[in-house]
């Protein structure tokens, strides 16, 4: 122990004065503490609270490195929805409106159907009739993955979409959101591969718009499986191996009825034979979106291009209500519902004349038609009587086949317009 008092004199004078006052030498003993009165320290902040002392001491600097917060940010936990950088996350936040509601908005239509169903194809040719942009979102999706290869929720997406599995919805409506924003000027979009479910159509409506046309393309699930394995050998994506494919198929089972109900009971799709060539598919197409989204002026782009020896072969725009899952079996299902969105007097009729007026096509009633097979009766006439009588219009089924040679036998010209009309039918 050591003391270095400032006066040693003094110092010495005042411990002789203590032993004195504790009794003289003998009460003090080898371990008698001996030294002045213990004087308490002065308040280091003259008397104020250690919490305002330390906000006088503490510059008011924020970049001081020791500056208190009165909440601590939250930590963040890694999840599918947070990527590394957080510019994600900060998207997934933001409210905004994808058109400018002061503009026109540009037409949307929407192209679903199954993988290797042609909704690329015929996508990219409604794109190039109508002068609309078109947007793949597998496309979109793909080409996220590429091009942030390191990021963790992408890398994941990746493996998912490998898999068969369709990707995380809110990640893709803010891609299409995203692309719908840096193309605000066009008069048209078609969107390829969306949606595919309810929830995806529900989303896309409350976050971006209703569509004016969902276009559906139905396909025998045996040439989707065909189409699909032809495409692997050409392009060798990653998601076309097998697993994956069947993966895709069984998705599309399940999820494609009720999309398809759903916009039918919102008048907004129209559904297509896609087990055909793609030019005669094409056709039929065009024949609706110029209905259905210009029904007063003709086709923005190409509508010269239309080839209408296409519907010599009976090009069918079917009405496969909700039973149509089984695709397997190449009987077209043909319900009384009108694709057109058009009940008894919708305007079907003079839609009817208009066509023959602009294409040259004749003009065939399937009521007539019908009406004429019943007079006769034949046997078919009782076939066709005995479903009507049973009331079951909805579930009257024609194979093309059968269609056809009502339809020769009953007109010899050009069957051009067939199945448009066929679908007035039942009234
Ligand atoms: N709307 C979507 N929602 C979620 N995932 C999608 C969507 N569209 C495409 N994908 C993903 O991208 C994959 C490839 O899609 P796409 O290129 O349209 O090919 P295909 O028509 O053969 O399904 C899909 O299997 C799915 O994983």
């Amino acid at each position: 122990m050591c003391s270095k008092p400032e006066d040693p004199v003094e110092y010495l004078e005042s411990c002789l004065q203590k032993v004195k006052e504790l009794g003289g030498c003998d009460k003090v003993k080898w371990d008698t503490f001996v030294s002045q009165e213990k004087k308490t320290l002065p308040p280091l902040n003259g008397g104020q609270p250690r919490r305002s002392f330390l906000r006088n001491v503490m510059p008011e600097n924020s970049n001081f490195p020791y500056r208190r917060y009165d909440r601590l940010p939250p930590i963040h936990q890694f999840s599918i929805e947070s990527d590394t950088d957080l510019s994600e996350t900060a998207e997934l936040i933001e409210e905004y409106e994808v058109f400018d509601p002061t503009r026109p908005r540009p037409k949307i239509i929407l192209v679903i159907g199954g993988p290797g169903s042609g909704k690329g194809t015929q996508s990219l040719k409604i794109a190039e009739r109508y002068g609309f942009q078109y947007i793949s979102v597998g496309e979109l999706l793909r080409k996220k993955i590429h091009s942030t290869s390191s990021n963790r929720k992408w890398s994941l997406i990746a493996k998912i979409i490998t898999n068969g599995e369709l990707a995380p919805q809110e990640t893709t409506i803010t891609e299409i959101k995203q692309k719908l924003m840096q193309i605000p000027d066009e008069e048209g979009i078609v969107i390829d591969g969306f949606p595919r479910d309810v929830a995806q159509a529900l989303s896309f409506e409350d976050q971006i718009c209703t569509p004016d046309l969902v276009v559906f393309l139905a396909c025998a699930n045996q040439r989707l499986k065909e189409r699909l394995l032809k495409r692997a050998e050409q392009q060798g994506r990653p998601d076309d191996n097998l697993k994956a494919t069947q993966r895709r198929l069984m998705n599309f089972k399940q999820n494609a009825a009720p999309l398809v109900k759903y916009f039918q009971e919102k008048g907004l799709i129209m559904t297509f034979d896609a087990d055909r060539d793609e030019d005669e598919v094409f056709y039929d197409i065009s024949v609706a979106v110029d209905n259905k989204l210009f029904p007063n002026k003709e086709a923005t782009a190409g509508s010269g291009d239309l080839d209408p020896s296409m519907m010599l072969d009976t090009g069918e725009i079917i009405d496969t209500g909700s039973d149509y899952e089984d695709q397997g079996d190449d009987q077209l299902n043909v319900f009384g519902e009108d694709t057109m969105g058009g009940g008894p007097g919708s305007g079907k009729g003079t839609q009817c004349e208009k066509l023959v007026e602009k294409y040259g096509f004749t003009h065939l009633s399937t009521g007539e038609l019908l009406r004429n097979e019943l007079a006769s009766e034949s046997e078919r006439s009782k076939l066709i009587r005995d479903i009507m009588e049973r009331g079951d219009l909805r579930k009257f089924f024609f194979n093309s086949a059968q269609l056809l040679t009502l339809f020769s036998e009953g007109e010899d010209a050009q069957l051009l317009t067939i199945s448009y009309y066929m679908l007035a039918w039942p009234q």
